[in-house]
């Protein structure tokens, strides 16, 4: 091709992936498992979100009506909507982001482990067919059990040759939104000015908040109440599927989380400076190779895994203490996805 040419094409390349509108650049986003208890809330707000140029709302069922319904919002995003093995291929070819809430949720009684039968055949596909279709989009991973799901993501995109760390998520944005919640109650402070950071992994006694770091700081908590916080925050998830008593987990909330997480993940692709947000990533902070912890987010996914920062010696305790457990849920997920 001649240089001129050349240039031409670069600059209608440039043109095309340009919003004339915004000025932002034109991100596709797309949910597979849109028509569920989190999908469908999460496609209301991620149509809401000015940073979302075209949606695509994947299911295996449902989902004409769900795009149907969210694509009346005058809003900017172009929703389609997409059913079933045939339509995969249309639904992720050229997405920026992939977010998936597909799979089953627990009922009273269950831990998130014993959704792995189920849901790690389900994560397996999707990440196949995203390998496939989608190579270089950013993943952010909500189908539980996230501990185990992540790396099933990680070994299905090494296989393929597409693996790129700094574009896989495990979303644990939950867990934060929950300790800022129960931590401004028990403090007495304005919510909408608490950050608390959470690490480690996203079921139970790997669900560590790190009180300590909690801004604002407070001299109102005992250390009787810090451990009620802890547990109160390890053990949200299980609070809500008691109360749902039989019909799901956290969906509100966690189309809430995942909408947040998803705008910094956009934030980040659009070069937007500083955006910082907890996720379960491939990480060297610890001997485990992934856990959940600040990460920076940039135009290529994670910038930078941020450290623990000092930790109390109650957090030492907790942190000690899960890494079993989140080993052989991380041990498990890379033997299935490796065995089948
Ligand atoms: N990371 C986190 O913090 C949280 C994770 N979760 C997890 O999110 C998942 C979804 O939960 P809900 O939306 O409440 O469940 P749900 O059952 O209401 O919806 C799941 C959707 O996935 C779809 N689905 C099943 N197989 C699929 C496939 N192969 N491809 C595409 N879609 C498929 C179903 O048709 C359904 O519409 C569960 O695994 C749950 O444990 C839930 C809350 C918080
Ligand atoms: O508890 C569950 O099964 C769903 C979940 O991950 C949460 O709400 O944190």
């Amino acid at each position: 091709m001649r240089p001129s040419a050349m240039r031409s094409a670069a600059q209608l390349l440039r043109r095309r992936s340009y919003s004339s509108a915004s000025g932002q650049p034109e991100r596709k986003v797309a949910i597979l498992g849109a028509a569920g208890g989190i999908g469908q809330p999460l496609a209301l707000l991620m149509k809401l979100n000015p940073l979302v140029s075209s949606l695509s709302l994947y299911d295996i069922a449902a989902t004409p009506g769900v795009a149907a319904d969210v694509s009346h919002i005058n809003s900017p995003a172009l929703v389609k909507g997409f059913m079933g093995d045939d339509q995969l291929a249309e639904a992720l070819e050229g997405a920026d982001l992939v977010i998936i809430p597909a799979g089953v949720p627990r009922k009273p009684g269950m831990t998130r482990d014993d959704l792995f039968n189920i849901n790690a055949g389900i994560v397996k596909n999707l990440c196949t067919a995203i390998a496939k279709y989608c190579p270089n989009a950013l993943i952010n991973m909500i189908s539980n059990p996230v501990n185990s799901t992540v790396p099933i993501a990680a070994e299905v995109f090494k296989k393929a040759g597409t693996y790129d760390e700094k574009k896989l998520f495990g979303v644990t944005t939950l867990d934060v939104v929950r300790a800022r919640t129960f931590y401004a109650g028990k403090a007495n402070v304005p919510v909408t000015g608490v950050n608390v950071p959470v690490v480690g992994g996203h079921a139970g006694i790997t669900i560590l908040p790190l009180f300590s770091q909690a801004t604002p700081s407070t001299n109102a908590l005992s250390s009787e109440d810090i451990k009620a916080l802890t547990k109160r925050t390890q053990e949200g998830g299980t609070e809500v599927v008691e109360a749902k008593a039989g019909k799901g987990s956290a969906t509100l909330s966690m189309a809430y989380a995942g909408a947040v997480f998803g705008d910094a993940c956009l934030k980040g692709l659009n070069g937007v400076p500083d955006i910082v947000e907890c996720s379960y990533v491939q990480s060297t902070i610890t001997e485990l190779p992934f856990f959940a912890s600040k990460v920076r987010l940039g135009k290529n996914g994670v910038e930078e895994v941020l450290g623990l920062g000092e930790l109390s010696a109650f957090e030492k305790e907790g942190l000690e203490s899960l890494k079993g457990e989140l080993k052989s849920s991380i041990d498990k997920g890379i033997a299935f996805a490796n065995a089948s």
